[in-house]
């Protein structure tokens, strides 16, 4: 056992303590006198809701609890991005639930509201997963509306994704809720079927205040577009429900009743648990993230039985490429190696560096999994590529660019679980987000930057000096060192897994222990979606 492993359990269950206490605060949403507004109404809230519709709550994961965390606080922030996205079970099926937050601003989008949107569709289309819109929402956040309103990435994609997924016979079920307002409105009836609550929700293009205003028309938002309205007269409508729960009660049943899709068919046996106990990851991921440990014991606690067959074992050793079962599933593992090793000339090679045989290996492996319709799970501590005149010479940048290129192409589905550092290139090369993982998600050790930052404070400041010496100025030890401070301090706050999840870099920031239930489930889910696309890795050099 490491010397260090009291100590790193210590201060890993303090992060997943810290990560707990985060997420606590995160749930309470807009804040416990908005919540009460909503009970007084006879509403339920969005988390209420969504605990009500799944099987159980606690086989569900949950997508983007942090988005917009430390964001917007000049407009009085705006908790898991003012909507909330599980992934989760109706009546053994599984689906993912949309469920907009009307204890902040009324349920109106941010533009981290527009991103988290369009990331529960694209988890949807990508596995053909059933979307449930629980919708309670004032449309556009009208303060930030340049940031939201037109662009590809904005509002209106998601109502053009309702008519392409349509097409492409995703179920989409919605129900309204509460005031759906303009943009608020159109999503719901975009989708297959909607309910609608009796009283508490309403639904149109513009509320009372806007019609007279507009057209000089005076009528109360329940005649406008209530209910009633919507059920008996308009017919924008397919159910009109009592409450919240009856409401919910109607998706169930509607959910209960769709029809098998074809299946994947990855490979699956019955799962076993690790022999190695998973909760000695405490122990073995250390403190600093510039220390040492040894991946294929972080490896053993994550898979069935501990096992796992590795591929190359003996060459280009800073990756590890494996075949092993995650709760039964047939999985390729790609993880970077943390702990020095040595080549077959016994030259050093530092931990978490891509060498160009490393490189070289994953590609191949890549090309195996994809080869056998092997889902990929990609484990992340990389600080980069290696550097320097003999890597360079040794064509490190065509061995990165093959790898690249297979993480590109492939077909199977790919999970990342960020552990440790993922910096530069290296976040690419293992399928960073740009990568379309199917999910990715970080435990709390988690540090995501172009470079570390005392590394990119030593460039910035090279590169300062360099100006100000063009000017035939000098730069003095002091500044040089405020320069540095500065510098330093901005990465380490932007480094932080809490700052990558705000912005939906990941999905998620996950207690170590759950992460075989994110890979079964994301697995579960892209076991839905048949592999349509030869594998095919275009231009390679060899
Ligand atoms: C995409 C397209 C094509 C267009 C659009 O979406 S344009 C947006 C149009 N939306 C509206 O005009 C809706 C305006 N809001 C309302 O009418 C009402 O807020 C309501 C009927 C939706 C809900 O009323 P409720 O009494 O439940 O809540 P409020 O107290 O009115 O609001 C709570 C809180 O949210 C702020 N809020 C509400 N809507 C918006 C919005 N669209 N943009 C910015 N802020 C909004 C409201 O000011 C209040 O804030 P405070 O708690 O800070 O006072």
């Amino acid at each position: 056992m490491d010397i260090n492993f009291n100590k790193n359990e210590d201060f890993n269950k303090l992060q997943v303590s810290d990560l707990k206490r985060k997420l606590l605060k995160v749930y309470k949403g807009g804040g416990e006198k908005r919540i009460e507004k909503l009970h007084a109404k006879g509403k339920l809230t969005a988390r209420e809701r969504i605990e009500y519709l799944l099987d159980s709550d606690e086989k569900s994961i949950e997508i983007g609890a942090f988005a917009g965390h430390g964001m917007y606080e000049e407009h009085g922030g705006c908790p898991s991005g003012g909507v909330i996205v599980k992934i989760g079970y109706i009546r053994g099926r599984q689906c993912i639930v949309v469920a907009n937050d009307a204890t902040v601003k009324a349920g109106a989008w941010f533009p981290i509201t527009g991103k988290k949107n369009l990331r529960a569709q694209e988890i949807s289309i990508e596995n053909k997963l059933p979307i449930i819109y629980l919708v309670d929402s004032a449309g556009v956040y009208l303060p930030m509306q340049d940031e939201i309103f037109p662009d590809k990435e904005h509002f209106g994609r998601i109502f053009r994704n309702n008519a392409v997924m349509s097409s492409m016979g995703i179920t989409q079920i919605s129900a309204v809720m509460g005031s759906c307002v303009a943009g608020g409105a159109y999503l719901p009836i975009m989708s297959d079927e909607a309910i609608i609550v009796d009283k508490t929700a309403s639904i149109f293009l513009a509320g009372s205040y806007l019609v007279k205003a507009a057209i000089g028309e005076s009528i109360d938002n329940e005649t406008l577009g209530g209910a009633t309205t919507h059920s008996e007269i308009s017919g924008v409508t397919d159910y009109k429900a009592k409450d919240d729960k009856d409401a919910l009660d109607k998706i169930k049943n509607i959910v209960s009743k769709i029809g098998e899709s074809s299946k994947t068919g990855f490979n699956r046996i019955e799962a076993s648990i690790p022999t190695e106990k998973p909760e000695e990851i405490y122990g073995i991921l250390p403190k600093l993230r510039t220390d040492q440990y040894d991946m294929k014991e972080i490896i053993k606690r994550l898979v069935d039985n501990s096992e796992f067959e590795e591929y190359k074992e003996g060459y280009g050793k800073t990756i590890i490429c494996a075949y092993a079962r995650i709760d039964g599933w047939a999985v390729g593992i790609v993880a970077n190696q943390r702990k020095v090793v040595k080549n077959a000339k016994k030259e050093m090679q530092f931990g978490g560096v891509i060498y160009s045989d490393s490189a070289d290996k994953a590609t191949r492996f890549i090309a195996n999994c994809n080869q056998k319709k092997i889902p990929l799970v990609f484990l992340q501590d990389v600080t980069g590529f290696m550097v320097g005149s003999k890597s360079e010479h040794g064509g490190i940048i065509k061995d990165g660019a093959k790898m690249v290129n297979a993480v590109s192409n492939s077909v199977v589905p790919k999970f990342t679980v960020v552990i440790g550092n993922s910096y530069g290139a290296g976040n690419y090369a293992m399928c960073g987000k740009a990568y379309d993982p199917r999910l990715i998600f970080a435990w709390p050790s988690a540090r995501l930057a172009v470079m570390g930052g005392s590394q990119a404070a030593k460039v910035l400041l090279q590169i300062e000096t360099a100006t100000l010496k063009k000017k035939g100025e000098e730069i003095s030890e002091e500044k040089e060192q405020e320069i540095l401070k500065t510098i330093e301090d901005r990465y380490d706050s932007q480094t932080s897994p809490y700052y990558a999840a705000a912005r939906i870099w990941t999905d998620a920031i996950i207690d170590p222990l759950n992460t075989r239930t994110w890979l079964s489930m994301g697995i579960e889910a892209a076991n839905n979606a048949p592999i349509k696309k030869q594998f095919n890795l275009g231009v390679i050099q060899t």
